[in-house]
């Protein structure tokens, strides 16, 4: 049944410097193992969805380099990258029915070959959406749209995938089936995936590192268990103390 299969590259950062205009400065040095899980927390504005829009390409880097699977991919653009990146809503056109939203992840034209169709239909299958194919994003539940999101990524068979909250807006049974539909496609497949979060339990359940953003950089990074069962930084403890605190 498999015809999506895709394995993880490795990622790395080496020196990257950035600023927003009039912003203060960022500094990422970064290297993640090929098919690794990572989460990425720290305090709001810290700088966590700047690290994943920089490797998505989103935002340029002042300086430094990104390396993705052996490839230099700091000047690409980000449909050139061997990423996807999920975001917390608004990943779907409005005007486009499942199928066709899916279907962007193999040709931005809509031309599909019979094996990019067959493509579509396996990711439909496989994030739960089988029977919805032909509804638009707004008859669907924000669970089903991040599926659909999921889907298309699915087809874009990039060895990368970000994660930026994107299971902010979902209650938490939501967000927990998305999750599990994540693990087990990473699994099967391997990709490389790194996800901004401020839920612990996020990061427990699914992340094997734990990066920790503080002030534009990177401060800590280490296995997730040692961090959530008190062992990491003192920071991050207060971090996750302060946090716990405000829900
Ligand atoms: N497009 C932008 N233009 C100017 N400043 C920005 C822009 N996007 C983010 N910033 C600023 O850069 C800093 C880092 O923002 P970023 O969104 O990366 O943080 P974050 O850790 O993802 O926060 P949150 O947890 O609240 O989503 C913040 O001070 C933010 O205000």
């Amino acid at each position: 049944m498999n015809r999506i299969t895709r394995s993880g590259a490795g990622l790395r950062l080496e020196a990257i410097t950035f600023a927003y205009p009039g912003g203060a400065s960022m500094r990422f040095d970064l290297t993640v193992e090929a098919s690794d899980t990572v989460a990425i927390m720290g305090p709001s504005g810290s700088g966590k969805s700047t690290l994943l829009s920089l490797i998505a390409g989103f935002e340029m880097p002042a300086s430094g380099r990104i390396v993705i699977g052996g490839e230099d991919v700091t000047l690409l653009p980000p449909h050139r990258r061997p990423v996807s990146m999920i975001f917390q809503e608004n990943n779907l056109f409005a005007h486009l029915t499942v199928a066709q939203n899916v279907g962007l992840g193999r040709s931005p034209s809509l031309r599909l070959t019979e094996e990019d169709r067959a493509a579509v239909a396996d990711a439909i299958a496989h994030t739960g959406l089988a029977g919805k194919e032909k509804r638009l994003p707004q008859a669907l539940s924000g669970g089903e749209r991040q599926r659909v999101a999921l889907a298309r990524v699915l087809v874009r068979e990039r060895p990368v995938l970000l994660l930026d909250e994107p299971f902010a807006s979902l209650g938490p049974a939501l967000a927990d089936e998305m999750l599990d539909l994540i693990a087990a496609l990473h699994r099967e497949q391997g990709m490389t995936v790194l996800m901004a979060t401020h839920d612990p339990r996020d990061a427990e359940r699914f992340s094997r590192t734990l990066v920790f953003v503080e002030g534009g950089t990177i401060s800590a990074i280490g296995p997730t268990q040692k961090f959530l069962s008190g062992h990491g930084p003192a920071a991050f403890d207060r971090y996750l103390g302060a946090h716990r605190a405000l829900r």
